[in-house]
């Protein structure tokens, strides 16, 4: 039967720091990559095996899955990257200490960049520090100056349907380690989240989350794996 495991990468710097990352590529912490160990741990004592794993081209993300399938010793599995699997883009916010943004611009306001269906952040000015216009990884790829959670959507899910659906309705086991709101995407399509709904839903690091579906990949059961 086809199973889905969605991870959200362990603890990031900026994670640490509180502050707004998006696209920026930082590193887990080591309370992070303890958190991936510790996932993958879990996961081999559950007889939950990875068979293909994806990620996104961030290197938290990244470290993350190849921790979980070193835990697992599956770190042989097949693995596909795309940016389609990027956190959502933080726009002008990228780098802010989150506390200082509510400070500065109220905590309502930073609640709806943070959490609303499809208000995006202000965009990234030209020639900030966190312009990535220059970084190979995204050579050829339109990188947004910012995103709503519905404009996350509209990258992750096509993914989702195109490369990740049909190795699932194969009935392989497949790991998808990404970020907080690249996973949201995921998870109210899988859960048919209404947009009013999704803004209340956090997905917390490093915390294995199974996907149980049935051969036409509907929906039998989702939960977090420390918790069944
Ligand atoms: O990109 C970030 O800052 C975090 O990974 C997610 O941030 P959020 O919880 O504010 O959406």
């Amino acid at each position: 039967m086809p199973r889905l495991i969605l991870i959200r990468h362990g603890q990031s710097q900026w994670n640490l720091e509180n502050r707004f990352t998006g696209w920026w590529d930082v590193d887990v912490t080591e309370q992070g990559a303890a958190e991936a160990r510790a996932a993958g741990a879990l996961l081999k004592m559950r007889g939950i095996l990875p068979t293909v794993a994806f990620t996104s081209l961030q290197t938290r993300a990244i470290k993350t899955l190849h921790l979980v399938l070193e835990d697992v010793g599956r770190l042989w599995v097949p693995e596909y990257k795309s940016w389609k699997l990027n956190e959502r883009h933080y726009g002008g916010l990228t780098g802010l200490d989150k506390a200082e943004t509510a400070a500065l611009h109220g905590e309502d306001q930073v609640k709806i960049w943070r959490r609303s269906f499809d208000v995006p952040p202000p965009p990234l000015a030209p020639g900030s520090e966190f312009d990535l216009a220059s970084d190979p990884r995204y050579a050829g790829i339109p990188v947004p100056a910012t995103e709503s959670l519905k404009d996350t959507i509209a990258r992750v899910l096509p993914y989702y349907e195109s490369a990740i659906a049909p190795v699932l309705a194969a009935g392989e086991t497949v790991i998808v380690s990404a970020h907080g709101n690249s996973l949201r995407a995921l998870v109210k399509h899988l859960s048919g989240i209404s947009d009013a709904e999704i803004s209340s839903l956090e997905i917390p690091t490093g915390q294995p989350l199974i996907y149980e579906l049935a051969d036409d990949l509907a929906v039998n059961d989702r939960y977090y794996l420390a918790e069944r």
